[in-house]
């Protein structure tokens, strides 16, 4: 073969492998989001890594910030900045709902997701025409499946302005923009009138609050009197030890990685629910047998984690990805190891379920 025609040969096989490795072996896992279109959010390509060292710099010492004051201010904006940096890659590697479900024998990710958003709508008892609110909406995966399946107006709110766009869209094209609407927005003070919801839910958001007390005081201040309120709170369990220096290691692996200014006990969430003003109704660990454990997802994905670190290192490469992803990708490569061993040792849940009551005729001084 001549020189020239083994240059094309090589030329046209190295366009092919890079496209089947970046198209299709770099394809969501469900589909609609693919590597190549992995942004970080709002932050212009030219901040990713330097907002990525100063989220790093901010939660590597997760229990620090939740408890000096100055410091708790500043989580609703570093959290803000953690989903620009994650939305993008969770979107990706997991799909449009940023939780975990038990998993459900013979039954896909995707069908134990939308059971586990379901039971919600059960909870709850919501109905056509009720105005439910969904705290920490993410880019509105529950939302979508709550509102089709009770026929309910859902109103979402996020910190993160790229993620409301991102929901706005999914809604669009789910043909749900008439009964889903997205607010950008802070969970510690929202944009909403006193008893303006019928019902509310929070799926793995609250966590970031550095005070329960003051999402829980928010949600029963727009709830309606009589208004139910369902929430899935990462905890630790009464099996963590304080003095077992590698439940610290495994609870901070989740802090860090995760935006968390320090995971609250399972204990502690109904007293505070009481301290607000609300009656609790159901306290349960979803995650307890006969559930089926929730991390298996995560480590059952060991393999598609380095094929995804190499496509991350090979767009980077091809600065198609911005400078940073890779870091940004460890990092959750990291707090997915700390994930799945909190789950096997049962020192951490993601899904203690509480389900909670305005009451009927609330106190003036609890309103
Ligand atoms: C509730 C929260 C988020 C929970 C989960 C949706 C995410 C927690 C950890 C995330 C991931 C870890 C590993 C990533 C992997 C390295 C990458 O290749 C593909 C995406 C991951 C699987 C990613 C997906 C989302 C999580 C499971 C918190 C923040 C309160
Ligand atoms: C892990 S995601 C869960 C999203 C959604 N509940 C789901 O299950 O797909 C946490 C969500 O809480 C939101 N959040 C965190 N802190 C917030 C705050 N102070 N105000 C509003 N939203 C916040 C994040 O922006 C993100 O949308």
């Amino acid at each position: 073969m001549e020189a020239a025609t083994m240059a094309w040969t090589a030329a046209v096989v190295g366009v092919g492998l890079v496209y089947w490795f970046v198209w299709v072996m770099g394809a969501a896992e469900v589909k609609g989001k693919r590597a190549v279109d992995l942004k970080m959010g709002s932050i212009t390509r030219d901040k990713v890594q330097d907002k990525y060292t100063q989220y790093w710099s901010f939660f590597r010492r997760p229990k620090e910030t939740a408890t000096t004051a100055a410091s708790a201010e500043k989580v609703p904006d570093f959290v803000d900045t953690f989903y620009n940096l994650v939305t993008d890659i969770y979107e990706w590697g997991w799909g449009q709902s940023f939780h975990f479900s038990p998993s459900l024998p013979g039954r896909s990710h995707r069908e134990a997701t939308r059971v586990h958003e379901e039971r919600v709508v059960d909870l709850l008892g919501a109905k056509p025409g009720h105005r439910l609110l969904d705290v920490g909406c993410g880019v509105g995966g529950p939302m979508r499946a709550i509102a089709a399946h009770s026929g309910s107006n859902v109103v979402g709110i996020t910190i993160n302005d790229y993620q409301v766009n991102r929901a706005r869209a999914h809604n669009r094209k789910a043909g749900l923009d008439s009964r889903c609407e997205v607010v950008c927005g802070n969970f510690l003070s929202m944009p909403f009138p006193d008893a303006s919801f019928d019902g509310a839910y929070s799926i793995e958001a609250t966590c970031h609050a550095p005070k329960l007390q003051d999402v829980y005081g928010e949600v029963f201040r727009v709830l309606k009197p009589g208004g139910l309120y369902v929430s899935y709170e990462w905890v630790t369990t009464s099996l963590y030890r304080a003095e077992d220096p590698d439940h610290v290691d495994c609870i901070q692996g989740i802090e860090r990685g995760d935006a968390l200014p320090g995971l609250r006990r399972q204990d502690e969430i109904a007293s505070i629910a009481k301290e607000v003003g609300f009656e609790v109704l159901k306290e349960q660990d979803l995650a307890l047998p006969p559930a089926l454990p929730w991390w298996t997802r995560l480590k059952m994905g060991r393999i598609a984690y380095w094929r995804n670190s190499l496509v991350v290192r090979v767009l980077t490469m091809l600065r198609i990805a911005p400078k940073g992803v890779s870091e940004v990708h460890e990092m959750l490569f990291e707090t997915a190891q700390h994930l799945t061993k909190g789950g096997e040792t049962g020192i951490f849940t993601p899904m203690h379920m509480v389900l909670l009551r305005k009451p009927a005729a609330a106190t003036e001084e609890a309103k």
